[in-house]
């Protein structure tokens, strides 16, 4: 990958050019390109306040809720033009964010929170298909049907909310630290459904501060800093970088190198993005 002239918009998958993004007088995002090919899984990485979430917003079109906007750049999505599409209008082209906190519906029941999921879907027997393949992946939602969704333990919610957002039948799942406050074992059932998602088409695009899962899930990754993009590279090759571990793993931590065994890299190809 060539950092300084990342190509044009491609027609397969998602690819942001040249993105930034301010918040009224802040700049959260600058010259921002990257590429998650169909049928991929790719993570941004980055420590808190990096600019993930914005990175979603821009590309899902929820930025106006929460006073900011693109001041340049691109996004497209599959030949269609994301950057300035409206929320609904990016739902309808196949993209669909599951939101940071969950935010499940949390007075509404687990049933009515999925249904939520496939408003406006005007096909009720590829809604109907959509419900069935998210009671397969999460089985503990078919058993919570009727419960409140504020009663569901924190995994539970990330699966209502990774289960609502998939009842929208996207191509291209956007998820925001889905792992994030799990306990270990929780965030292991998350990765590996995230994985079987990813395995019957869906595209992702995931971003994570838990480096050491997001980098056994991806075939390539980006490390964002302070609204810029300063490493990228196939997945397995950031994972036995000196950078990453030792900013984003921690070194000699058993647990992380026994989710990163089996990445194994061929040679270095990693991209530097600044000086
Ligand atoms: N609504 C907002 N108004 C003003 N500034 C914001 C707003 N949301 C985020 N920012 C700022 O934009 C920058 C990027 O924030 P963002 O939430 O995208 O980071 P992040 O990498 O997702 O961090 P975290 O993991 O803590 O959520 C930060 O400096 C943050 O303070």
């Amino acid at each position: 990958m060539n950092v300084h002239d990342p190509g044009p918009p491609g027609d397969s998958g998602l690819t942001v050019r040249d993105l930034a993004v301010s918040y009224g007088p802040v700049t959260a995002l600058r010259g921002i390109s990257l590429d998650v090919p169909r049928g991929s899984v790719v993570t941004v990485l980055g420590g808190n306040g990096a600019g993930k979430s914005t990175l979603l917003r821009a590309i899902s079109g929820t930025l106006r809720f929460h006073r900011g906007g693109i001041t340049a750049g691109e996004i497209g999505f599959d030949r269609a033009r994301l950057s300035g599409a409206a929320t609904s209008a990016v739902v309808s082209h196949g993209v669909v964010q599951v939101p940071e906190g969950r935010k499940v519906f949390a007075r509404m029941t687990v049933e009515e929170n999925l249904r939520a999921g496939a408003l406006g879907a005007r096909d009720r027997r590829a809604a109907a298909e959509a419900r069935e393949r998210v009671l397969t992946l999460f089985p503990v939602l078919a058993e919570r049907a009727r419960q409140r969704a504020g009663l569901l333990s924190g995994g539970e919610q990330q699966m209502l909310a990774i289960g609502r957002a998939l009842m929208a039948r996207p191509k291209m799942l956007l998820l925001d630290e889905p792992t994030l406050g799990l306990a270990p074992m929780m965030a292991a059932r998350i990765a590996d459904t995230v994985r079987e998602i990813n395995s019957q088409g869906t595209t992702v695009l995931l971003v994570e501060q838990n480096a050491a899962m997001a980098l056994s899930l991806a075939s390539h990754a980006y490390v964002l800093e302070v609204g810029e993009i300063v490493l990228s590279g196939p997945a397995a090759e950031l994972a036995e970088s000196d950078e990453v571990r030792r900013r984003y793993l921690g070194i000699g931590d058993d647990r992380d190198e026994a989710l990163l065994s089996g990445a194994a890299p061929a040679r270095p190809a990693l991209t530097r993005w600044s000086a």
